[in-house]
């Protein structure tokens, strides 16, 4: 097998001793990204603490770059190793830019005294994050997100060759979240940084790792890229959902079905229905759904809502049947939502159904 950049062998973590997580097995290259998902108490942060030598293996190898990483000197690893986690780091009287620059010290040598280069990284960094506006700010007086961001550049400006991150986006809004993504892919790309992270934004995990780790409760359950991983029902599974689902196709999650005979039919398609069927589902309205092609936008969220789903193939011609079927699940229900106001070639069908439901004086056109 090719040597990987980063790679450990039947590492075994936990505490005090006492085992958590055996047989660990991950690799990957410079340039690439691996995430680590699954749910509270799993044991993501565990393994990060025990790549960080923040905890001692209790078996088991790790290798970073062809060296035994257990016995790399300190300072090595740190010019090497960037690590951004979520405990608070004391800082009595420090501004942001003494934090960030507190990256530094793998290179400052023993005083800290920063010369003009390191000022130059350190300036950059913050300019990476959006974060200079801050810099004279007392580190414990700012916003968790805010927070993030610095501790962010502070990693940055480590200029290591993998970063290790424990949730790094879980405080920022959704502008914030995407340019931390895009600053992290930006230097993979270009400085080649490995990263190993934990997520539990599946969306953001899907997007951008190369190698995602699934850890289960207290086992490793899969290892492999996005697609492997997102196949309808794992997710589920991973996280022993208990109410709602989790469309690995679309990424969507939707909250519980309701329950019962149908009250309402709706007539979807082209991604009209999903704000109704969310409508219907605050309400705690049980509905049934037709006909929706099975690649409509619409499809997923009905599949998770909906009692009834009656669908077609891909591109398929809609048969009489399917039309026949549709109207008897159209007379059980009182009261029928139309969400289109034209119907096209290949949708006559559903033109149909809704002049039955216009016949039989059950039709709402939804406002
Ligand atoms: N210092 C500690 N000593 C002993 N057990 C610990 C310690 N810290 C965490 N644990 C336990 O280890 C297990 C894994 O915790 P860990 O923080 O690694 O999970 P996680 O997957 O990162 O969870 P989350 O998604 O909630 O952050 C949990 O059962 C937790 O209670």
């Amino acid at each position: 097998m090719e040597k990987k950049y980063f790679y450990t062998e039947a590492m075994t973590v936990g505490y005090q001793g006492v085992p958590l997580i055996h047989n660990i097995k991950i690799h990957i290259s410079r340039g690439e990204i691996l995430t680590m998902i699954g749910p509270n108490g799993a044991g993501k942060s565990t393994i990060l603490k025990s790549i960080a030598r923040q905890l001692n293996l209790l078996g088991g190898m790790v290798y970073l770059d062809n060296r035994d990483l257990t016995k790399m000197p300190g300072n090595e690893l740190a010019q090497k190793m960037a690590v951004v986690f979520t405990e608070r780091i004391r800082s009595e009287m420090m501004t942001c830019e003494d934090i960030v620059a507190t990256g530094r010290y793998p290179y400052t040598g023993k005083f800290g005294i920063l010369s003009k280069a390191d000022r130059k990284v350190i300036a950059e960094a913050m300019e990476m994050v959006h974060m200079t506006e801050l810099r004279n700010q007392d580190f414990m007086k700012i916003s968790d997100g805010q927070r993030q961001r610095v501790m962010l550049a502070r990693a940055i400006c480590q200029e290591p060759e993998i970063i290790l991150l424990d949730e790094p986006t879980s405080y920022l809004d959704v502008k914030y979240k995407l340019e931390f993504m895009t600053i992290l892919q930006e230097m993979t790309r270009t400085k080649k940084l490995s990263v190993i992270m934990s997520l539990h934004e599946l969306d953001l995990a899907e997007r951008i790792s190369d190698r995602i780790l699934c850890v289960h409760e207290n086992y490793v359950e899969k290892f492999g890229p996005p697609e492997e991983i997102f196949v309808p029902g794992y997710i589920s599974h991973l996280f022993e959902m208990t109410a709602g689902s989790f469309e690995e196709g679309s990424g969507l999650v939707e909250l519980e079905a309701p329950q019962g005979a149908p009250e309402v039919f709706v007539i979807a398609g082209a991604g009209t229905g999903r704000s109704i069927f969310r409508r219907l589902q605050r309400k705690g309205i049980p509905f049934a759904v037709g006909i929706l092609y099975e690649n409509d936008l619409d499809y997923p969220t009905a599949k998770a809502l909906a009692v009834k789903v009656l669908s077609a193939g891909p591109f398929e011609a809609i048969s009489e049947e399917q039309i026949k079927s549709a109207k008897d699940w159209m007379d059980q229900c009182p009261e029928v939502i139309c969400c289109r106001d034209s119907f096209g070639v290949w949708d006559q069908a559903n033109a149909r159904l809704s002049e039955y439901a216009k016949q039989c004086g059950k039709l709402k056109v939804y406002p």
